[in-house]
């Protein structure tokens, strides 16, 4: 079997005469955290996007999980989990709820979503909270939620895009052990963030600028071709050659 969960060749993307993703490539490893850095606008939504099969590269290719995102976007899409920055929980279901419900979206038997829910609930310390309702629970209570939902179905990637924005930094380092753990099961995790302490954390970064990839390295090797003493400076360094702002 391939030992790459993720392969990306010339991935392009434009809109209209603007190129959003301008020919990136690059590999990660199963079982890799991959942190997927850029400033606001650099193009890491559009590039994941891409890679989770819900957009079409204007040109080149790339195979995660095992399936080519131009070919097999529906096969992809069953088989890699997906946390947005707005979490897509149903706020009115109680927390088992929405287990059985992705599970089910992802074809799993009954027998199999019950044990996967208590066995999952337990990893997370929300036993107690089975039957609450979703929008009862506190953000960072929804962040571990909304990540177990993205990986109950046990897929091969899970795209994480800026998982923990708004929650303090404990609860911050509780999400970092839960993304250890299922990569410690061979999920590959493909991350995006603003806070440069969670870089630190991954095992190798990408930085993103004007849609091209600038860096790629393990973080302490970044710290060290940047004669930089911490992955902020790495990554200011680099962000100041954007020409592109956010919006
Ligand atoms: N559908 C679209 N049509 C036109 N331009 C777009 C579209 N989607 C994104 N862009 C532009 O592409 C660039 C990259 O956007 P993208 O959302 O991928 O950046 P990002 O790195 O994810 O930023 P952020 O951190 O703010 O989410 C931006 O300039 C954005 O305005």
């Amino acid at each position: 079997m391939n030992d790459k969960a993720i392969s990306a060749e010339n991935l392009t993307k434009q809109f209209g005469t603007f190129t959003a993703v301008d020919s990136i490539s690059f590999d990660v490893g199963r079982g890799e955290v991959f942190g997927f850095l850029g400033a606001n606008g650099a193009g890491k939504t559009t590039a994941m996007r891409m890679l989770c099969g819900l957009s079409r590269p204007t040109s080149g290719s790339a195979m995660v999980a095992g399936f080519d995102i131009n070919r097999e976007s529906e096969k992809l899409k069953k088989n890699i989990g997906y946390m947005s920055q707005k979490f897509s929980l149903y706020e009115d279901l109680k927390v088992w709820e929405n287990l059985r419900l992705f599970g089910g979206i992802y074809g799993m038997k009954d027998k199999e979503i019950a044990q996967r829910t208590d066995e999952m609930l337990g990893e997370l310390g929300l036993e107690s909270e089975r039957e609450t309702l979703v929008r009862e629970l506190p953000v960072g209570w929804k962040q571990k939620l909304a990540f177990t939902v993205s990986v109950f179905h046990n897929p091969g990637v899970v795209f994480l895009d800026e998982p923990t924005g708004g929650v303090d930094p404990y609860t911050r380092r509780q999400f970092w052990q839960l993304i250890y753990k299922v990569a410690d099961r061979g999920i590959t995790v493909f991350v995006t963030t603003h806070y440069m302490d969670e870089a630190a954390y991954c095992d190798r970064v990408s930085i993103m600028v004007d849609g091209r990839i600038e860096a790629l390295d393990t973080p302490s090797r970044l710290k060290e071709n940047y004669a930089a003493g911490s992955m902020d400076e790495v990554f200011r360094q680099l962000a100041r050659k954007a020409l592109r702002s956010g919006d």
